[in-house]
């Protein structure tokens, strides 16, 4: 085992262990020729994904129903992650491809564990805008929820885009008054209306669409693609709710570039791991205002000494519905 110049005796002479110590059948598979998709929606462990080369949606995509690959482990597959897969990624009928790596997440929008699943999960993965869809009557707007939608999306590092609906029932600004101070950016909409302001706000985006049964999302989706061919339900009129008529989220590419996600499944988020200081920093004026605070100040109304309570003039209302979206993640009402 001696090499080069050296004697066997010589100290040098000894082989040194190598960097790599472990055997060579541990490594990964390259996947080299794995292709990159896009998961549109999941069923039973079944994974619809489209092709796609830059996580842009592509004219006449192959569309491909693809399993998760044992080198995945645990690790869950959501609506919206970035995708290689590998086997047959035809698309033809039938055939069933492989999930072989996910790309790392640049958002996770999560929901709460409930009593159905006692696990707190990812929903949705990439997206960049939580269209927070409320009704203006029929359902009435609840502030509550649409609250903690907001505070869902700033902790998920996602823009807030408050969309109303059914604006041929009643007059938007009493809702609009409660989120004007927050600079929260909103659209006005009714069936049958031209849609054109929601699409310039939705296209290039991966946006989600989050809405309690009702408020007219599945209208929405089919005046925005129209051919989604979503089921429009019919509101209840004792309880004024919507049939369930969509089940798992689903993503779907915009005419103009872009993706939106209906999330029928979402009826409430996980705010408890929900920080004030990462929410603050959504406002980086209120932000500044803290810096004065105790430590450990939490922001809330009542709270000692705390930075926000010296706002001034446009200020004092900004904070106050701030701190009403502090509140909402404490609220009673969890159901989305
Ligand atoms: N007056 C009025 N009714 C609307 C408008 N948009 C939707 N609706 C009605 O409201 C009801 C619910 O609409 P959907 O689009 O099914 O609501 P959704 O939020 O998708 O509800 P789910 O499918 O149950 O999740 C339907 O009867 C629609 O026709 C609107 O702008 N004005």
């Amino acid at each position: 085992m001696t090499t080069g110049r050296y004697g066997a005796d010589d100290p040098e002479s000894y082989e040194r262990p190598r960097r790599r110590t472990r055997p060579r059948t541990k490594d990964r598979p390259s996947f080299d020729d794995a292709v990159p998709g896009v998961v549109v929606t999941v069923d039973r462990g079944r994974y619809t994904c489209r092709l796609t080369e830059d996580g842009a949606p592509e004219d006449d995509p192959t569309v491909v129903t693809s399993m998760k690959s044992r080198a995945l482990g645990r690790k869950g597959v959501v609506v919206g992650d970035h995708v290689r897969i590998v086997g047959d990624v035809s698309g033809d009928p039938g055939s069933l491809a492989r999930i072989v790596l996910v790309d790392e997440r640049r958002t996770v929008l999560r929901r709460t564990a409930d009593d159905d699943d006692p696990v707190e999960r990812v929903v949705v993965a990439n997206a960049d805008q939580l269209v927070v869809v409320t009704a203006l009557a029929d359902p009435e707007p609840r502030q509550g929820l649409v609250d903690r939608a907001l505070v869902a999306a700033y902790d998920a590092g996602m823009d807030p885009l408050l969309c109303l609906t059914k604006a041929d029932l009643a007059d938007p600004e009493p809702v609009l008054a409660g989120y004007r101070p927050l600079g929260v950016p909103y659209v006005v909409t009714q069936r049958g209306a031209d849609v054109s302001e929601v699409l310039e706000r939705l296209t290039g985006r991966t946006s989600v669409l989050l809405g309690h049964s009702g408020v007219g999302k599945s209208t929405l989706v089919n005046a925005l693609v129209p051919d989604a061919f979503r089921e429009v339900g019919v509101v209840n009129a004792h309880t004024g709710r919507g049939r369930h008529t969509s089940v798992s989220a689903l993503m779907l590419a915009l005419p103009g570039g872009g993706w939106i996600v209906d999330t029928p499944g979402i009826r409430s988020f996980g705010l408890n791991h929900v920080d004030v200081a990462q929410l603050i920093e959504a406002f980086p004026d209120l932000h500044e205002l803290t810096e004065t605070c105790p430590r450990a100040c939490s922001h809330g109304e009542g709270e000692p000494e705390c930075g926000l309570d010296d706002a001034e003039g446009t200020e004092v209302d900004r904070v106050r519905s701030f701190r009403r979206l502090l509140a909402s993640r404490e609220a009673g009402e969890q159901h989305y």
